[in-house]
């Protein structure tokens, strides 16, 4: 891992990003040629739930931009009025084993690739955001979101635990109270009070001003050395990640997790 961790940030500085753009179904991939920035685009109508194939998908935008020399990516999605409404649901209805596996491993994997990028990264989150669409946004380094939306992890609410990892992401970004508050009752904040208490960093208008203020956030970094910043993140990110990817407790939680899965 740690081979990985190191040499990630030397070898971006080698690619060229000029003028890429890639589509798949699920995800559209752009980089401003001139700004150096990057938008990943989740389009899985009608509301961005998270299956395996997006997840998928998602992890690998995520880690081809490693290999690109960016300024930073932009998580955003392309429908009007949500980002995402997290799990898909079907993918915790009466699932074969080995699809439960595939999806919880894809699912932990991605959160680990966006958490952990080199690069920096903002959640332009232009709609309602649940569970883990919320958690999607938490991996990323900044949040702005449109007003009038909500977010949150809702989870106790659908009557399931988030798992720690879930937390771990809450916990990083709010107050200890405060999530302890927001994940008991299984609160969704709206725009305004997300951003009371830090859950969002800014707030915008509408999509456009989302991205404007996306973009503006990378400048922070224009005169940092970005290897720096990335072994800084990491340094405050990797115990967190450490916790959601090794440990024994995990495992178990998975196997409990697909084994209720299973049987419901
Ligand atoms: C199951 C128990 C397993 C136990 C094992 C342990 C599990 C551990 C769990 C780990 C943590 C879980 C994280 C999650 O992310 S769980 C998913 C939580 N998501 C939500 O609570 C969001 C639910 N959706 C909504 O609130 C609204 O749909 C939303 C605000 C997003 C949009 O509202 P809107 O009014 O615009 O649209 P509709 O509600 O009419 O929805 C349109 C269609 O989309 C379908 N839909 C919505 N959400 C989901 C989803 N999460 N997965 C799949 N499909 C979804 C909805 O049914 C509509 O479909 P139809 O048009 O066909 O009716």
């Amino acid at each position: 891992m740690a081979s990985k961790i190191f040499v990630r940030p030397i070898s971006i500085a080698f690619n060229a990003f000029r003028n890429y753009s890639s589509s798949s179904k699920l995800v559209d991939v752009s980089i401003n040629d001139k700004t150096g920035i990057a938008t990943v685009t989740m389009q899985r109508p009608p509301v961005n739930s998270l299956n395996y194939e997006l997840l998928i998908e998602l992890n690998g935008a995520f880690q081809d931009l490693g290999s690109k020399k960016i300024k930073g990516a932009i998580l955003t999605s392309s429908l009007k009025t949500i980002f995402s409404a997290g799990l898909d649901i079907l993918e915790m209805y009466k699932p074969k084993p080995e699809r439960a596996n595939a999806f919880w491993t894809s699912l932990q994997d991605t959160w680990i690739t966006i958490f952990n990028t080199p690069y920096p990264t903002v959640a332009a989150i232009n709609g309602h955001s649940p569970a883990g669409g919320c958690l999607l946004s938490l991996a990323c380094e900044y949040r702005v979101m449109v007003n009038n939306y909500t977010i949150g992890l809702n989870e106790t609410k659908l009557g399931i635990v988030a798992p720690f990892w879930f937390v771990a992401s809450m916990k990083n970004t709010i107050s200890n109270r405060e999530s302890e508050l927001a994940l008991t009752s299984g609160r969704l904040y709206k725009t305004d009070e997300a951003f009371k208490v830090g859950l969002v960093d800014e707030t915008a208008e509408n999509k456009e001003d989302a991205l404007a203020k996306a973009e503006k956030f990378f400048s922070r970094f224009d005169a940092v050395n970005p290897i720096a910043r990335f072994l800084t993140k990491q340094e405050l990110r990797g115990k967190i990640v450490k916790v959601g990817r090794k440990t024994f407790i995990y495992k178990i939680f998975r196997k409990f997790q697909i084994c209720m899965m299973t049987r419901i």
